[in-house]
């Protein structure tokens, strides 16, 4: 595994997924947009029995302006959790797929995991015991259709994950991730065949502040769409998430609140930028 650290967004390769099987995550992913309206409308948000799963944009009372984007949310793990009712059935290779690649992107979480903890100097698993059992995984599929106006509006708008961490799979081709750094956006560049690892706010608090999670947006382009499949691993929403006690010392005193089910009341509370904020000490 090789991993290039730059500030905390992290590209790895070697990662066990062969580019032929990624063509295959885009493809499928892809041909979930290019359903019908009304098959794409049988898995919309708000038929399942949360509001944030399924087809459809996010959807804060507050946002003066939507997303340039598509999108369909799903949770992906534990299985026995899935709500396939909102899932595509008209799609073959769509569960076979993203069964296949839950599988291969928990154990490249597994690996992550591992490694952050042993750069803080923890037990191994520390980082993974703190999300609980059954931590959950949800799928995001971003679909960026062209936009003539596309310096007027975003992919996605500003914000830091909620996740622990996100493992993005970037469009093979079409770049539009730009990460926020001393005040300047960069662009994230593709690299073909590897996999995005994004540090989310869990990690920022579970860490105390070791690891930051990053403030990044999507652009569009004004002539070619853009895919990207976005994994995000989140603690159990039922599990108190904490700084841990070994990262916290005289001179590195706890920084942030305990907090519970935050990658669904925190973005909710302030859908731009980082909410984290609102859980500093
Ligand atoms: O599509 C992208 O490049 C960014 C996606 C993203 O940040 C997200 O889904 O959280
Ligand atoms: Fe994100």
């Amino acid at each position: 595994m090789i991993f290039s650290i730059n500030f905390c967004v992290i590209q790895v390769i070697n990662h066990g997924m062969t580019s032929l099987f990624l063509d295959k995550v885009r493809e499928v992913s892809r041909q979930f947009f290019e359903l019908p309206k009304e098959e794409k409308q049988k898995c919309a948000r708000g038929l399942g029995t949360t509001d944030t799963e399924g087809y459809g944009n996010d959807n804060y009372s507050d946002l003066k302006r939507n997303d340039w984007a598509d999108r369909v949310y799903l949770k992906v793990h534990p299985e026995d959790e899935r709500n396939l009712k909102l899932w595509p059935q008209k799609l073959n290779d769509f569960r076979n797929t993203t069964q296949q690649y839950t599988e291969c992107v928990l154990q490249l979480y597994e690996v992550i995991l591992r490694a952050m903890s042993k750069l803080v100097n923890l037990e191994e698993d520390c980082f993974q015991k703190e999300c609980g059992e059954r931590a959950a995984t949800y799928m995001r599929i971003n679909y960026y259709p062209p936009c003539p106006k596309a310096d007027h509006v975003l992919g996605l708008k500003v914000h830091s994950d909620p996740s622990t961490i996100t493992i993005l799979l970037q469009d093979k081709e079409v770049e539009g991730l730009q990460v926020l750094k001393d005040n300047k956006w960069f662009k994230v560049p593709i690299v073909p065949d590897t996999l995005l690892i994004n540090v989310g706010d869990q990690m920022e608090i579970m860490s105390n502040g070791i690891f930051q999670s990053p403030v990044h947006r999507a652009v569009v382009d004004s002539e070619k769409e853009r895919l990207t499949v976005v994994m995000t691993c989140r603690p159990n929403s039922e599990k108190e998430v904490k700084p841990i006690d070994k990262l916290v010392n005289e001179s590195r005193p706890v920084l942030y609140k305990t907090v519970k089910d935050y990658a669904i009341l925190y973005p909710k509370i302030s859908p731009y930028g980082r909410p984290i904020d609102q859980c500093k000490i």
